[in-house]
């Protein structure tokens, strides 16, 4: 596909978000219907439709228009370039800018959702606009290395036989940038004998600052995926982990995951006793992870938020019957707010006086992760 062909197929894929598609949905439509597109043509129109939700609302202002066009053009725009040569007409590309469109201005156009501004300013205070400007780069890849199976040096090794370059995080080691190739992860030694699993570097610090030790049990309450549990079994011997969710279909994954990592976990539908630790991923907005998932920044409503939150207390106030005097709780999400954070854990707290906060820390992209929420709770 030639650039402006790549262009057309992003206004094409953007339409369909834009009027209630997600994402993902839509572009998998896209790729179904254009068996000519290579997987660099995918990639690269899967890029376009990403940036452009990234900033939706300052390349909208751009172009002229919400709309598929209206982004590229906008986006176009903001990256220095002219959009005239580029929409052509010839072959696929999009017809010719017509007299005066996309000639707007960007402004002080924010790309947070105007409704969420002032809980994202009052959440994130001094942080917010850098926070947000963030939001609007790509994230990187990160890998966590799992010691189970090799040390940092090692995998690094072993990600180097496929090109893939990554660099050790200072804070810490086993937390990996990747900085080349980071799309031949899946087809490399590494990644498929298990040695790095992908993760995040802010849930990698929360699950690094968990009280874990040899021989304990711990009860990952929303376990999905699994990628708290598995990140928990890299950090000490004889754990018993035992993963539960709501949804077992979320758990699909795990045990070929655990598998391959080198780790036990037993799935429980209805957990029962008490555990030394239990960790509570909540589902939340995501929108510590917006980088990744910008249509959802777009998809939140207050409606949805106060609705999350509920649940959010509802799954606390579960998971706490399993700690007993002495023990954890760990409240975890990926999100930046505050009702999700620290406003659910104070309204916790309050009702369950017997707890008392021992940790927490919001971690946020300006430190080089996602955004993503840590509170270690103890039972007195
Ligand atoms: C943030 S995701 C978990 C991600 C996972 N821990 C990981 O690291 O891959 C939240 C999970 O909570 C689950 N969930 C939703 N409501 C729940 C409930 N009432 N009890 C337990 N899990 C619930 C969802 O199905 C979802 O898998």
């Amino acid at each position: 596909m030639t650039p402006g062909a790549r262009i057309s197929a992003a206004v094409e894929v953007l339409d369909l978000i834009l009027a209630g598609q997600p994402a993902e949905q839509a572009l998998l439509r896209w790729s179904r219907a254009s068996r000519f597109a290579g997987s660099g043509d995918r990639a690269a129109v899967r890029d376009l439709v990403f940036d452009a939700l990234r900033c939706r609302n300052s390349h909208a202002a751009l172009g002229g228009a919400l709309t598929g066009r209206g982004l590229m053009i906008g986006g176009l725009r903001a990256a220095g370039g002219d959009p005239a040569g580029l929409f052509t007409g010839e072959g696929h590309a999009p017809v010719p800018l017509a007299a005066g469109e996309g000639t707007g201005s960007a402004g002080e156009v924010s790309d947070i959702p105007d409704w969420l501004a002032p809980l994202w300013n009052n959440s994130l205070g001094a942080d917010a606009d850098a926070v947000a400007a963030a939001l609007r780069q790509r994230a990187p890849v990160w890998l966590r290395v799992n010691t189970l199976k090799a040390t940092p040096a090692e995998a690094l090794r072993a990600l180097a036989e496929n090109g893939i370059a990554a660099t050790p995080d200072p804070r810490l080691a086993t937390a990996l940038r990747v900085t080349e190739n980071e799309r031949r992860l899946s087809q490399g030694r590494a990644y498929r004998d298990g040695l790095v699993e992908l993760q995040d570097l802010s849930p990698q610090l929360a699950c690094a600052a968990l009280p874990v030790a040899p021989g304990m049990r711990v009860l990952d309450y929303c376990a999905g995926g699994g990628g708290k549990t598995l990140a928990v079994a890299a950090r000490a011997k004889g754990l018993v982990l035992v993963a539960h969710d709501a949804d077992p279909a979320r758990m699909r994954d795990l045990p070929q995951r655990a598998e391959r990592a080198g780790v036990k976990v037993r799935l429980e539908a209805d957990p029962a006793g008490r555990f030394d630790l239990v960790i509570v991923d909540a589902p939340c907005s995501g929108s510590g992870t917006w980088r990744r998932t910008p249509d959802a920044k777009w998809r939140l409503t207050e409606a949805a938020l106060r609705d999350l939150v509920a649940l959010q207390a509802e799954i606390l106030r579960k998971a706490a019957r399993h700690v007993p005097p002495g023990r954890h709780l760990a409240y975890m999400t990926c999100s930046v707010l505050d009702p999700e954070n620290d406003g659910q854990v104070t309204a916790f707290l309050r009702d369950h006086p017997d707890f008392r906060q021992v940790s927490r820390h919001l971690w946020t992209p300006l430190d080089a992760g996602d955004g993503f929420f840590l509170s270690v709770l103890t039972r007195q």
